[in-house]
């Protein structure tokens, strides 16, 4: 089987949100220190050794989580219709990160959003 390294970085954000249609109080307007894991997956080493610079990852999902950081996440335009769940804010910084990562070598692997010290998705294709 050949080598894979699955890489992870971590970065974190806060925003507030509101679940439409919950059945509780997760409907009301309340926060998050979200935490983010993002974990990308190559088989090749290039001439310095890495699949790619952790720097390089970081720098693209600063770039996503940026626009949401201190922001009311229904007011996002991807979440005028969409709820904005840890499963569906998963989805969307993924695809994101997906978009900007260059390389073919490397590939998104998998995308962790925490609610709290509690609660997690990881949402992977
Ligand atoms: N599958 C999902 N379930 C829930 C989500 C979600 O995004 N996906 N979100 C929420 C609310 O956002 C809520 O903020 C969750 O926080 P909290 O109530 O603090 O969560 P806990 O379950 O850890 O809290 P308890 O105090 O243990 O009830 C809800 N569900
Ligand atoms: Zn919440």
């Amino acid at each position: 089987m050949a080598q894979t390294f699955v890489l992870k970085t971590l970065l974190d954000f806060a925003s507030a949100h509101s679940l439409r249609g919950y059945p509780g109080d997760c409907a009301k307007l309340h926060g998050h220190n979200w935490k983010i894991e993002v974990q990308v997956a190559g088989t090749q080493l290039n001439e310095i050794g890495m699949v790619i610079d952790f720097k390089e990852i970081k720098r693209h999902a600063k770039e996503v989580v940026k626009e949401l950081d201190h922001t009311f996440l229904n007011d996002h335009a991807h979440f005028q219709e969409l709820n904005p769940t840890a499963e569906n804010i998963a989805v969307y910084i993924f695809k994101e990160i997906e978009k900007r990562i260059q390389s073919p070598e490397v590939k998104m692997h998998s995308l962790t959003v925490w609610e709290n010290d509690r609660n997690c998705v990881t949402y992977s294709e």
